[in-house]
């Protein structure tokens, strides 16, 4: 059994159009990184060392919640200490606090020799989704879990499922220079409507079917028609008014799709040799100018899952 053990969890874009909840990337653009060790006299169960600015109260950080609910189920007497390395910006749409949960449940599964499988994994972690965003999505988690691609097929039990990509995209994430404040999910949420019109299910299952067949077959096209929502990223429109206008640039210089990233307010771009990408780099710069704020540009390509390492 390791005394001190690390994990690396990435970065994710949740939703990719029509997925709500359901569908994730994982991609390379950034980690997060917890150390997880057993320590032999403290207060309380866990401890949390963090030179970021997201809570070190075990309550309130996506990383401890699920561990806590570990050390319950287990019965783990002692103390946990998570040194939690922010890659991941919180706050952004780039599954932040997902990754986190995921990265602190991998290294305390290794650590206390658990052996937890990846849905085990997912399962824990929601519960820190829930702490933060007051839902246990499970998409972020589960992208960051599983890596590449993935699908939410079952939520009781969880079943995910790695979905193949056979178009060879390249990933561009626009990331507005905003501070979302603390719970930008949780807000974001609230914004969806409980109900919606049979049509716009039907728009939207027409969006999912093209983006999940174009990408298994390569179809570049149906990838392109399939990253679209006429539901939940219309609702949540007021956060991100800039998004219309983005789409629009995105589409004119022949990305391959374009979406919201997860709750946003950062953009998914993916794209290949046929885009034009500096001119919509320069359009969207243009746009976010106009709304009173820089934005950054990261390029970047579908990232793996979780990677653990036993340091001693
Ligand atoms: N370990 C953590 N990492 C990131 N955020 C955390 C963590 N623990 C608690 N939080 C809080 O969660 C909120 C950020 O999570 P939120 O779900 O709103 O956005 P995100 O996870 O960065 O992006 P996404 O839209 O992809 O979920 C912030 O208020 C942050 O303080
Ligand atoms: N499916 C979640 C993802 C958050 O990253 C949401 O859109 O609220």
């Amino acid at each position: 059994m390791s005394m001190r053990v690390r994990a690396i969890a990435f970065s994710s874009s949740a939703n990719l159009g029509a997925g709500y909840d359901v569908l994730s990337m994982s991609h390379r653009a950034f980690n997060d990184v917890v150390y997880a060790e057993l320590l032999d006299s403290g207060e309380g169960k866990i401890f949390i060392e963090t030179d970021s600015s997201v809570p070190t109260d075990p309550s309130k950080n996506s990383a401890s919640v699920p561990v806590e609910a570990i050390m319950e189920d287990y019965k783990i007497k002692g103390i946990i200490k998570l040194k939690i390395v922010k890659g991941i910006p919180p706050g952004l749409g780039l599954g932040s606090s997902g990754a986190s949960a995921v990265a602190a449940v991998a290294a305390v599964s290794r650590l206390l020799d658990l052996n937890l499988s990846l849905e085990d994994i997912v399962k824990y972690a929601v519960l820190g989704e829930k702490a933060v965003s007051g839902s246990p999505h499970p998409d972020n988690v589960a992208a960051s879990a599983f890596g590449g691609v993935v699908a939410v097929t079952s939520h009781d039990p969880f079943r995910i499922v790695r979905v193949a990509v056979n178009y060879d995209f390249k990933i561009m994430l626009i990331i507005p220079r905003l501070a979302t404040g603390v719970g930008k999910t949780k807000r974001a949420r609230e914004l969806v409507p409980p109900k919606v019109e049979l049509n716009k299910v039907v728009e939207n299952a027409r969006y999912l079917s093209s983006l999940m067949v174009g990408l298994i077959k390569g179809d570049r096209n149906l990838i392109q028609e399939g990253m679209n929502d006429s539901i939940v990223e219309k609702a949540r429109e007021p956060l991100y008014p800039y998004y219309p206008k983005i789409r629009e640039i995105s589409l004119k210089y022949n990305s391959v799709g374009v979406c919201v990233s997860g709750a946003g307010p950062s953009v998914l771009v993916l794209y290949d040799e046929e885009t034009e990408l500096e001119k919509i780099k320069l359009g969207a710069t243009d746009v976010c100018r106009g709304f009173g704020f820089d934005c950054d540009f990261v390029t970047t390509e579908i990232g793996g899952g979780v990677k653990v390492e036993g340091l001693d």
